[in-house]
């Protein structure tokens, strides 16, 4: 780590207040009321898993308005319109971006999108307690994210436990030999590798190449980010990875759901 505060910093900085700021409004025990009300989770790992077995490609489409790296990505940003067209263009589960302030995003969002979309959905956000796992499950997740370069061993095993006890499924997101390591201590089958630097933004699939043959058989790898062509997909069908993350190639499109249907030959 270096000492000017990068983007990933920058970010955990801020969700230590908002957390803070939330725990003062909601207890845990209220979020636990309102998940009692809230569809149990919908099998996010299993959906993907039926894809994998099937060799056939298993697509998380992301519902995501802005990045840090890109800012504005889609300006009219409909988020159900966005989900159902993922879910008829043959999606396998959703991915939606719930941090307010460096994406854009909202825990509306997902609310919204989950009553009128049936495909498992993961909570796309920066997670570093255990409230803001109750509060995914009130809010209808049925996955989370744990970025391994944003927390400590122990941390992580809190979050993943947690998120077990609640019947969410966990993707545990890493980008280096190390980082991925730690992330397979944890139970968790499904292993996101982000193409993506969180500290230099860079881009580049040999990310997944290098790391994949570290991961035992019985995970499931999802490459992350950067997927833009009908090669990079064929890319990575080749080398045997059949989950795939992907967010602005979609979003920059006209017809999401159609981009990916074209992407991914559906
Ligand atoms: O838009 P892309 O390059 O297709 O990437 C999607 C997804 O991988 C990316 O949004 C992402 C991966 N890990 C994250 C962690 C936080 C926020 C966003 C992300």
């Amino acid at each position: 780590m270096t000492d000017t505060p990068d983007i990933l910093q920058r970010i955990l900085a801020k969700k230590v207040e908002e957390v803070a700021n939330r725990k003062q409004r909601m207890s845990i025990s209220d979020l636990e009321d309102i998940a009692q009300g809230v569809e149990r989770p919908r099998g996010f790992y299993k959906a993907l898993q039926a894809k994998v077995n099937a060799k056939k490609p298993g697509v998380i489409a992301e519902i995501k308005k802005a990045s840090p790296s890109k800012g504005i990505i889609r300006e009219n940003f409909q988020p159900i319109t966005i989900g159902l067209d993922y879910a008829m263009n043959g999606a396998t589960c959703l991915s939606i971006l719930t941090d307010k302030e460096f994406f854009q995003g909202a825990e509306a969002n997902l609310q919204m999108v989950r009553e009128r979309c049936p495909l498992p959905i993961i909570r796309k956000d920066f997670m570093i307690d255990p409230y803001q796992i109750y509060e995914s499950r009130a809010l209808g997740a049925d996955c989370i994210l744990l970025i391994v370069a944003a927390l400590g061993d122990a941390q992580m095993h809190e979050l993943s436990d947690t998120a077990t006890k609640l019947d969410m499924d966990v993707l545990v997101e890493v980008h280096n030999a190390d980082e991925l390591q730690r992330a397979l201590t944890l139970d968790t089958k499904l292993i996101g590798i982000n193409n993506r630097n969180l500290r230099s933004f860079e881009t580049t699939l040999q990310t997944t190449l290098d790391l994949k043959s570290a991961i035992p058989a019985e995970r499931i790898i999802i490459t992350e980010s950067g997927i833009h062509s009908q090669d990079d997909v064929q890319l990575m069908l080749d080398n045997d990875i059949y989950a795939f993350l992907v967010g602005e190639s979609f979003m920059r499109a006209e017809s999401p759901g159609q981009k990916m249907r074209e992407l991914f030959a559906l």
